[in-house]
């Protein structure tokens, strides 16, 4: 019973790797699950390999250390593999090690005892033996019936060439990355099915990773259809922690074949893993934004290594990291130029807005142009997509007398107009009061909205094209259980002319009868501040003119618009010949010139306080105090800036660049820096917290 054990546990301060604590318990082996008391507290852990002894420290001797309080030895140890891609994202993205640890693991997880845990591992074996499809309280429900007699029954298309040559490579390929780059609606989905389908025949489990589960059913559907009687999950953040932990089992275990998921899917535990796939690989969603800041993508590569599975990327649009990486022959590089059926990709057209009248000074209206186009569309009987970036009625209502605006009092934002609740909400905080009946500053009762937001288009749609159907897609009218799915299914039956939307729409999904694809106001993004924004933009703009013209024979009529008032942009210019190679060339030579990501490393580190000093002090400190370290010399450290939204809930936000040409010395800086920033917290009392974001999406 003397046993040293050395546990991760999920302590909330920074624990490095050190963040290992000795216990003692029965021989176990590593990877099993316990729970151990911390002080007065009781916390789950994971039991890790020991680390190797430090000559400078001498060990705590046995009656110093407590015990482990319960192990939970009916479920199978967590393996090493799973280990070791927690311990590299403990380490990389400088977290503690039993945090990232827990936090991946189902929540439901450390609610249970032993024997209660004991209970389900056994209904879900039995059932499993059985051969009944798990409910897994997704589209799988649907393949319930099916027999597991005949597996992989779901209809297979004959491949086209490149889509042969794809799956080949990827079939052939034991622990390569591969760069899938085919334009929309060029099949790529089907080679993420039929890699998959090898992989299964293997006796293998495939992982297949997507941005957004919920934008997905279709996907979802179209595995669990091909993959009758195989045991398909689905792992992300919508699910009901019962649901979740049954899942995650179920993957543990090796009872289920295909895990699909969000990013935290990425951490699922597969103890037969053979393929990973991530679709939309350039996905800024694959990115998480607290805690561990981890990106899925970056982990799906690292984890194809260390278990030798294929790793899949996919996008028509592929992040400019994973291009520059496929250039340099680390990944490689699988094309799929033709869209299936050989239909055209949509015409691109721009409507330069500043050639139109102005009246009432109204700028981002519907031209008339575009106008026309919807009611030749519907007067065909096809459908059209509207896309706006912003839901709302209008981002800021304004007083026409005095100039007042729709602030948040608690943010350095706008409030947006709702026009449906009368509200004026704020999308950072959630502040929320009833729009006032006069101007708060003067008195003034003629309030107008400024700009518009998707209700507002919605409202001007139906008003331009009377009789025909709207519907509208964003946050606000898919907030309850079942409403995504519903609109959507309505869309596809062609119950709708007209669909109004944010980037919700613009992805992903498989539209039939979309004829005609507008943005309605997309210059915004092209001259934000952040280096990424036209990457982004491009990517957005290609994917929503991949939902036209998906079905061949309507391809050759089908147009994607802009409203503009820079139609001379270069990225339009690219996006008018759907040419992402080129646009990727100038990206990345602007890049490089500008000594930016991938050819540079970047960390931010991130403070939070009441006021501006408070949070702009422990970044000098801390900038200061980096300075000690031998690798400040290969470390840029840039002056503390405010992020775009400054204050969000009243809490003043400022940030620090960092930036290294060598990730080694980027990551050795920070590896000696975190115990000083924990140590200098401490001496910052108006702090409120403080985060370290290694490669950042937006700086
Ligand atoms: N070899 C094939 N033969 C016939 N139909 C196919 C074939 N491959 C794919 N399809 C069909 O073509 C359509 C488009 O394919 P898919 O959705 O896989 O494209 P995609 O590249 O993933 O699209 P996007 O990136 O735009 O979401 C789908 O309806 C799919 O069923
Ligand atoms: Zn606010």
């Amino acid at each position: 019973m003397t046993h040293r054990l050395a546990v991760a546990v999920e302590a909330p301060q920074y624990s490095g790797l050190g963040g290992l604590l000795d216990y003692l318990g029965g021989p176990l082996p590593p990877g099993s699950l316990v729970r151990a008391p911390l002080g007065r507290r009781e916390v789950p852990g994971v039991v890790w390999d020991a680390p190797p002894a430090d000559p400078a420290q001498a060990p705590l001797p046995d009656e110093a250390l407590r015990p482990v309080a319960q192990v939970l030895s009916s479920l199978p140890p967590l393996s090493a593999a799973w280990r070791q891609l927690v311990a590299f994202t403990s380490a990389y993205y400088q977290r503690g090690l039993g945090e990232v640890a827990l936090s991946v693991l189902p929540p439901e997880l450390r609610k249970l005892d032993d024997e209660k845990l004991a209970r389900r591992i056994a209904k879900l074996r039995k059932s499993a033996e059985k051969g009944a499809t798990p409910d897994a309280g997704t589209a799988a429900e649907s393949a319930e019936t099916a027999k597991p007699a005949v597996p992989d029954a779901g209809l297979e298309p004959t491949l086209t060439e490149d889509q042969r040559a794809a799956v080949e490579a990827v079939t052939a390929g034991a622990d390569s990355t591969f760069l899938l780059h085919g334009v929309t609606g060029s099949g790529k989905t089907e080679v993420y099915l039929q890699a998959a389908a090898h992989t299964l025949a293997q006796g293998r489990q495939a992982l297949v990773l997507v941005p957004e589960i919920n934008l997905t059913p279709q996907l979802e559907a179209r595995f669990a259809e091909r993959f009758r009687g195989r045991r398909l999950v689905s792992l992300h953040s919508g699910l009901t922690p019962a649901q979740r932990l049954k899942n995650w089992l179920l993957a543990h275990l090796g009872l289920a074949d295909l895990v699909l998921g969000t990013r935290l899917a990425v951490f699922a535990s597969l103890p037969r893993l053979g393929l990973i796939v991530v679709d939309e690989e350039h996905d800024p969603s694959y990115k998480q934004q607290e805690g561990a800041r981890y990106s899925a993508r970056d982990l799906a590569v690292y984890r194809g290594r260390l278990e030798r599975a294929p790793v899949l990327l996919g996008s028509a649009t592929p992040s400019l990291e994973s291009w520059q990486r496929a250039q340099q022959g680390r990944y490689k590089r699988l094309d799929l130029a033709q869209r299936i059926g050989g239909g055209v990709l949509p015409e691109v057209r721009l409507v330069d807005m500043s050639l139109l009248p102005r009246t009432h000074g109204v700028t981002t209206a519907l031209s008339p142009q575009l106008v026309d186009a919807l009611r030749e569309r519907l007067a065909l009987g096809e459908q059209s997509l509207l896309f706006l970036n912003r839901r709302g009625y209008a981002p800021v209502l304004h007083c026409t007398e005095c100039g007042w605006k729709s602030g948040c009092p608690h943010c350095s934002a706008w409030r947006v107009f709702h026009r449906s609740d009368r509200t004026l909400r704020c999308h950072h905080c959630g502040f929320t009061e009833r729009v006032p009946r006069a101007c708060p500053q003067c008195g003034n009762l003629d309030l107008q909205p400024l700009g518009r937001g998707t209700e507002r288009l919605e409202e001007q749609i139906a008003e331009a094209l009377p009789g025909a159907r709207v519907a509208r897609i964003d946050a606000d009218t898919t907030r309850a259980a079942g409403a995504l799915q519903e609109r959507l299914a309505a869309v596809h039956a062609g119950e709708v002319d007209v669909l109004v939307g944010t980037q919700m729409i613009a992805k992903g999904h498989d539209f039939r009868r979309i004829t005609l694809v507008a943005a309605v106001n997309p210059d915004s993004a092209l001259f934000a501040s952040d280096f990424r924004a036209p990457e982004r933009l491009f990517a957005l703009l290609m994917q929503a003119a991949g939902r036209a013209g998906r079905d061949a024979s309507q391809a050759a009529r089908s147009q994607m618009w802009l409203q503009t008032w820079h139609p001379t942009h270069p990225l339009y210019a690219a996006l008018r010949r759907h040419d992402f190679e080129r646009f990727a060339a100038s990206q990345l030579a602007e890049r490089e010139s500008a000594g930016l990501p991938p050819y540079t490393h970047l960390a931010l580190l991130r403070a939070e306080a009441r006021t501006v000093e408070a949070a702009t002090a422990f970044l000098e400190d801390a900038a200061a105090r980096a300075g000690e370290f031998t690798e400040a010399a290969e470390v840029l450290i840039y002056p503390a800036v405010p992020p775009p939204v400054a204050r969000v809930a009243d809490v003043e936000r400022m940030q620090m660049l960092l930036e290294a040409a060598s990730r080694g010395a980027l990551q050795r800086l920070l590896w000696q820096w975190m115990p000083v920033l924990y140590e200098l917290r401490a001496a910052h009392k108006g702090l409120i917290r403080w985060a370290v974001d290694v490669d950042p999406l937006a700086i």
